[in-house]
């Protein structure tokens, strides 16, 4: 995802239904017409479904615009396959336009009234009542078919996403949407694919061809400059290694401990094992050199700390600011086990001055909470003090406490953005769809994490990550990216049994099968 590579045709790349109706307009303009997109549109969702389900009886549930004009297409090939299909259409057939009318033209069979129940002798309903660009709540007999399909058994097939949901942010317009077994998309996926609870309610992604060209991709956002280098600037990710694997820091022969980074660690006077999880990962990840910092008074509560962990007690202020200062230690990370207290919001001003790579988690966010005491920091006490590397991890709850007017309304996706923007920092907001977003607008969405990494400890053990990642020199963005994902195959190769200590203890398992040599680009799940 660097600057200088152009992810702009990744197949991990999720385009806005705004985006992708550009993408439309640009294959016809190149010469594809309507008529022949929606028709291998129609086509693949057929396709899908029979090599999914043998031959019964389909309830094809079309709506007034194109994705309905999709179900038309749908309903034609499954008919010529031996389905048996019932075609019901919301809205009436003189109302269809553009390619929608011309399809409905090609279908044969009759064309019933939506009805308000799902008849039970239906093996299959396929929803193609609304696609992504769905901007208003389903209403009236919509509203009760779709409460009809989610009470009812038969499978669910969705054409382009589960009527109801918002593809540009993953929510159920009006808390009402389709929940489907599968859910066949065109070109790529939209974000509403990736985010909660759109995610949860798609069952079964499948992307399918239907004929746009990857150079339409070019032409969506963002902006190439004379020389072609391209600012990803406001491109939307799946997370996925191919988007990071060429920025990997992989040790080489010629490397030496201080070329692979030094990750300090802060730790606090109480809670001593989130900052250990946080340094054994940073360690883990192949920082060269790991140091948690402690005063002198909680040396003892760190005793158990890994013998490969620099274990070091500073007496005061001015002994932990010496002990920072060496330019060496490439990166800090503070928060985990810290306490809130104001000794930590003066420690967090003081370590941003030093623009080493700084990985903000946990307390050392909360801490900037504007109502926690009339004398505290604040929340742009904080962002001000930001001009180098640095990446805030919150928790919704932290992130309610730093950005507490971006909490409130917004989905995930802009909100996350528009954090990165107002604090610049790369913001990584936790979650089973963990998002991190840059200020330039960059914003990838990770998907692999497993409900088991709900577990204490396990956000300790991501801060540590992302430092040491960051600490060897990975851009820290990247290093953002590596880390969440990492983390969530760790834990899905961990299995159920999780606690915090297996993930940098499972670190080695899964490096091993990303490392070049084992020949491994990236992965679609
Ligand atoms: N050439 C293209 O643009 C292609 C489009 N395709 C299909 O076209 C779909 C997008 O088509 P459209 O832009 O027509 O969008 P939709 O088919 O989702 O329908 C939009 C229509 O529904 C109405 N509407 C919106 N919300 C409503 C609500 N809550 N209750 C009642 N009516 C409502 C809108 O006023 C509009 O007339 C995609 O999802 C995809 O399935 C595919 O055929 C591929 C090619
Ligand atoms: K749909």
């Amino acid at each position: 995802m660097s600057h200088t590579q152009d992810f702009h045709d990744s197949e991990f790349r999720l385009l806005t239904p705004a985006e992708m109706g550009r993408a439309d307009t640009a294959a016809i303009a190149s010469g594809i017409a309507g008529t022949v997109l929606m028709e291998n549109a129609g086509a693949a969702v057929a396709q899908a479904i029979m090599s999914r389900w043998p031959p019964g009886r389909a309830l094809v549930a079309c709506g007034p615009g194109n994705n309905g004009g999709d179900g038309f297409v749908i309903a034609r090939h499954l008919a010529a396959s031996g389905w048996q299909v019932d075609l019901a259409l919301a809205g009436e057939r003189q109302a269809l336009r553009g390619d929608a009318a011309w399809h409905a033209q090609q279908w044969q069979g009759d064309v019933s009234p939506l009805p308000e129940t799902v008849p039970e002798s239906v093996d299959l309903v396929v929803d193609a009542l609304f696609g992504a660009g769905l901007a208003r709540p389903l209403e009236g007999v919509v509203a009760r078919f779709v409460e009809s399909v989610n009470a009812g058994t038969a499978p669910v097939c969705a054409v382009d996403m589960p009527s109801g949901i918002d593809g540009a942010t993953g929510q159920a317009l009006g808390g009402l949407a389709v929940r489907a077994d599968l859910t066949v998309t065109f070109f790529r996926k939209k974000p509403g694919h990736v985010l909660l609870p759109g995610r949860l309610l798609c069952g079964e992604v499948a992307v399918v061809d239907i004929g746009i060209p990857a150079h339409v991709l070019h032409g969506l956002s963002g902006a190439s400059d004379e020389a072609g280098s391209v600012d990803p600037g406001n491109l939307v990710f799946e997370n996925d290694i191919s988007l990071w694997h060429d920025g990997y820091p992989w040790p080489s022969m010629e490397g030496h401990k201080y070329h692979r980074g030094h990750t300090v660690v802060i730790g606090g006077a109480v809670m001593a094992g989130a900052a250990r999880l946080t340094a054994t990962a940073a360690a883990r990840i192949g920082s060269g050199l790991t140091t948690l910092l402690v005063s002198q008074g909680s040396l003892p509560l760190y005793a158990s700390t890994p013998a490969s962990i620099m274990l070091q007690g500073w007496q005061d202020d001015a002994g932990l600011h010496s002990q920072l200062r060496d330019p060496r230690k490439s990166a800090i990370a503070v928060g985990p086990g810290a306490g809130v207290q104001r000794w930590l919001e003066q420690l967090v001003l003081h370590v941003l001055s030093l623009r080493r790579v700084t990985v903000l988690d946990a307390d050392a966010l909360s801490v900037f909470e504007k109502t926690r005491s009339a004398a505290s920091l604040s929340p742009s006490d904080l962002f001000r003090a930001i001009e180098g590397p640095c990446v805030l991890t919150p928790h919704e709850g932290e992130f309610a406490r730093l950005f507490p007017s971006l909490a409130a309304n917004g989905d995930k996706l802009s909100k996350t953005r528009q954090a990165a923007r107002e604090s610049g920092a790369i913001v990584l907001l936790k979650g089973a769809d963990t998002v991190i977003a840059a200020p330039d607008g960059r914003a990838v969405i990770n998907t692999n994490a497993p409900p088991t990494l709900a577990t204490g400890g396990a956000g300790d053990v991501l801060t540590g990550m992302i430092a040491g990642l960051a600490a060897q020199g990975m851009p820290v963005f990247e290093a953002a990216c590596a880390a969440a994902w990492l983390h969530g195959e760790v834990a899905r190769a961990f299995g159920p049994g999780l606690i915090a200590d297996d993930l940098p203890a499972g670190l080695p398992a899964v490096l091993r099968l990303i490392h070049p040599a084992s020949g491994r680009q990236g992965m679609r799940r």
